[in-house]
């Protein structure tokens, strides 16, 4: 048998770039070969096994072919005759299809038949062949890729292949929750507008994402919003939350906290009043469909509901400023609401011209909520109890001390 270093780690190597994990191929062997060196198997689909100390995924040289619809809708063949060159073709990237020696160190010739070193250079994400059909996650993967790698552009015979798919009907078919782990990993990345644009360019979106893909198009008023297009504004917005570093949960709530201007009615237009409760209603749909995580999902409803109260949030007195963080349950979840600040001030500055503004809401809500928890409601409720204050009026009591200490930190 024969082990080659293949996949990311070949690609991010040549590129200069960290190496997180290595995949391996293994040429020449059969499943029995494999165990019988102490390899664990894993895959339900491919034969990959576990090396028994590295614990790093090794696959056996495989050749796949369409079977059906869909990720899973292809049967697989791997025997000991497999080359290493046939198991390259059936890879999705050029520039994943770059196999090296087991104990590569950068420096020795690498095997590379489909030229995945020039699409390297030349920064092109290219399909190796044909066989990129045969498992609609690609889609997804290139997508992904581009968020990642912003100076390569999809090959146009690549993204024509990705439409053809599109529609034969393969992104129908994509489970659910590979569809979430590869958005929610493109997210991640450095400019994930760019993830969406090549969905979108390839029709993948309309399928996956209809409540994005309709925001292009629609406009806005363009004294708010010098871009005008809400779907340019929605990957403005995207790119801001990648640039200040936010989490998982405020990217996606920067996804979706405009999805409502897609559904506003065309007479309203360029207004969106209303938007933010259909925002909040269309993200429901999208959680329950991709199974999105909670603090995903909770975090997206606060800001598509609020996003535009905070923004105005200026003008607030302390008594309101107080409803406005009882609303957003931001006493009993202060991580939870500081993400939400974050959210909208990557809305705010993701607007052509207003990059750089600064957005003080953010710090005077913050410094509001600080001094609402800082108060000690204990002695409050206290004291009213022994001026014959019950139930209610307590309460009400609490909530003055608290409206009182926000208006001290204002
Ligand atoms: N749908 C897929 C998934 C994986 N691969 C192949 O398997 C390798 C390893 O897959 P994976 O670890 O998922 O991706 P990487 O390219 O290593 O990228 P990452 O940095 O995200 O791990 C890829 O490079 C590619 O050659 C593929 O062809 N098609
Ligand atoms: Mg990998």
């Amino acid at each position: 048998m024969k082990i080659y270093m293949v996949g990311g780690a070949v690609r991010d190597r040549l590129l200069q770039r960290p190496v997180h994990d290595t995949d391996w191929v293994v040429v020449g062997a059969s499943p029995e070969d494999m165990t019988a060196r102490g390899f664990t198997p894993v895959g339900r689909d491919f034969p990959v096994f576990l090396h028994p100390e590295t614990h790093e995924e090794y696959a056996l040289a495989r050749t796949e072919r369409k079977s059906g619809m869909g990720y899973r809708g292809f049967v697989v063949h791997t025997a000991p005759d497999v080359t290493l060159e046939e198991d390259l073709a059936r890879r999705d990237l050029t520039i994943n299809a770059i196999a090296a020696p087991a104990d590569w160190t950068g420096a020795e010739d690498v095997f590379d038949p489909y030229h995945g070193q020039a699409d390297l250079q030349a920064r092109v994400l290219r399909h190796v062949t044909e066989a990129f059909r045969e498992d609609p996650v690609r889609i997804l993967r290139v997508a992904r890729f581009a968020a990642r790698f912003t100076d390569f552009t999809v090959a146009p015979e690549t993204l024509q292949l990705m439409r053809e798919m599109v529609d034969a009907g393969e992104a129908d078919h994509l489970v659910p929750e590979r569809v979430w782990q590869e958005i929610s990993r493109g997210l991640m990345e450095a400019q994930p507008s760019r993830m969406f644009e090549v969905l979108r360019a390839c029709g993948a979106l309309r399928v996956l994402l209809p409540e994005l893909d309709r925001l292009w198009g629609v406009p806005q008023r363009a004294e708010y919003h010098p871009e005008v297009d809400s779907g340019v504004h929605a990957m403005l917005v995207l790119d801001m939350a990648a640039q200040l570093q936010s989490p998982l949960s405020v990217r996606f709530a920067c996804l979706c906290h405009d999805f409502g201007k897609g559904t506003t009615p065309a007479e309203m237009l360029p207004r969106h009043i209303g938007h933010e409760q259909r925002s909040a209603r269309l993200l429901q749909g999208v959680c329950a469909r991709w199974r999105v995580p909670n603090d995903c999902k909770e975090l997206a409803d606060v800001v598509a509901r609020e996003h535009g109260n905070i923004h105005r949030s200026g003008e607030l007195n302390p008594a309101a400023v107080l409803r406005l963080l009882e609303r957003c349950d931001a006493l009993r979840k202060p991580a939870r609401f500081a993400e939400a600040l974050l959210a909208c001030e990557c809305d705010a500055r993701g607007r052509t011209g207003f990059e750089d503004r600064p957005y003080p809401q953010r710090q005077r809500l913050q410094t509001a909520l600080d001094a609402a928890l800082a108060v000690d409601t204990a002695p409050v409720a206290q004291a009213a109890a022994q001026r014959g204050l019950k139930g209610p009026a307590i309460g009400e009591a609490v909530a003055s001390a608290r409206q009182q200490a926000v208006a001290q930190a204002l």
